[in-house]
């Protein structure tokens, strides 16, 4: 079975130093005449588990898509264990997207085509891995996560919940430090919702990876140990959140 308790040694000399594993300085962001980011300043440590709240059009997407190299920021500059991210060139910032992080959306994001464990390999595969090596850790991501069965199943052949862990599979199986999570519940009901975070922050705990998950729900929020409030491209709070769900699970 998969190890996911390993980190990978740039995480293990971060967290040795003290030193945030990802972090921004004064970052700002516009889109023509419209501020989105207009100068923020953020460390998360490895394993810190991070909700960003506010209300919309506050920046909160454009933050999450400057902190996973998605988007270069204007000014300011995104670090990932120490070294530049958002100064990288196109290429090698791709090359990092792909080793270093995991996504989670809302709507999956599954290919429609390909069976689960090809969806879940499909990352492993785009950084070099061959076929059978990259299905054999998928295979064993989703039995980790207590879905073998759906192993073969298309996304158009289960249910909204369903893809959503084997959406979690693929964002967890290339062992990234980073997971990004944009409102990873919001299409689903509210039981099958808190069924999925219990397995994201469960599985991004094992992993020892981080978490960023931009969300519009408080309850989901609650499964993180950190909230940040973002309001007109600022940071407008930034505190710890003491009833942590961490604790129970
Ligand atoms: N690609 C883009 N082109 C033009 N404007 C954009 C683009 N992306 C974001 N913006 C603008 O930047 C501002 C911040 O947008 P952003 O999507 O980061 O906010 P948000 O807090 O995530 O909003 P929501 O909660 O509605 O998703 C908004 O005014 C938005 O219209």
């Amino acid at each position: 079975m998969t190890n996911v308790t390993n980190f990978s040694e740039e995480t293990a000399v971060a967290r040795a130093a003290g030193q945030p594993l990802l972090s921004t300085h004064d970052i700002t962001r516009s889109f023509g005449q419209v501020r989105a980011l207009a100068g923020v300043s953020l460390e998360v440590a490895a394993g810190e588990t991070v909700a960003v709240m506010g209300p919309s059009g506050s920046g909160k997407s454009t933050l999450l898509h400057c902190l996973s190299g998605v988007l270069t920021p204007d000014a300011g500059e995104v670090r990932l264990a120490g070294n530049t991210l958002s100064g990288l060139s196109d290429k090698r910032r791709s090359h990092t997207r792909l080793t270093e992080f995991g996504f989670v959306f809302q709507d999956n994001q599954l290919i429609p085509e390909l069976p689960s464990r090809e969806n879940v390999a499909l990352p492993l595969m785009l950084t070099g891995s061959g076929r059978g090596k990259a299905l054999a850790e998928a295979d064993a991501m989703l039995a980790r996560l207590g879905i073998a069965d759906l192993a073969g199943r298309r996304p158009g052949d289960m249910s909204g919940g369903q893809a959503q862990r084997v959406a979690i599979a693929r964002a967890l199986v290339g062992r990234p430090k980073v997971v990004f999570a944009d409102e990873p519940s919001g299409a689903l009901d509210q039981a099958t919702g808190h069924e999925v975070m219990q397995l994201l922050t469960a599985i991004v705990g094992l992993a020892g990876a981080s978490l960023i998950l931009v969300t519009h729900d408080p309850n989901v929020a609650a499964w993180c140990s950190r909230l940040v409030e973002i309001r007109d491209g600022l940071v407008h709070s930034d505190r710890r959140l003491g009833a942590s769900r961490e604790a129970t699970r």
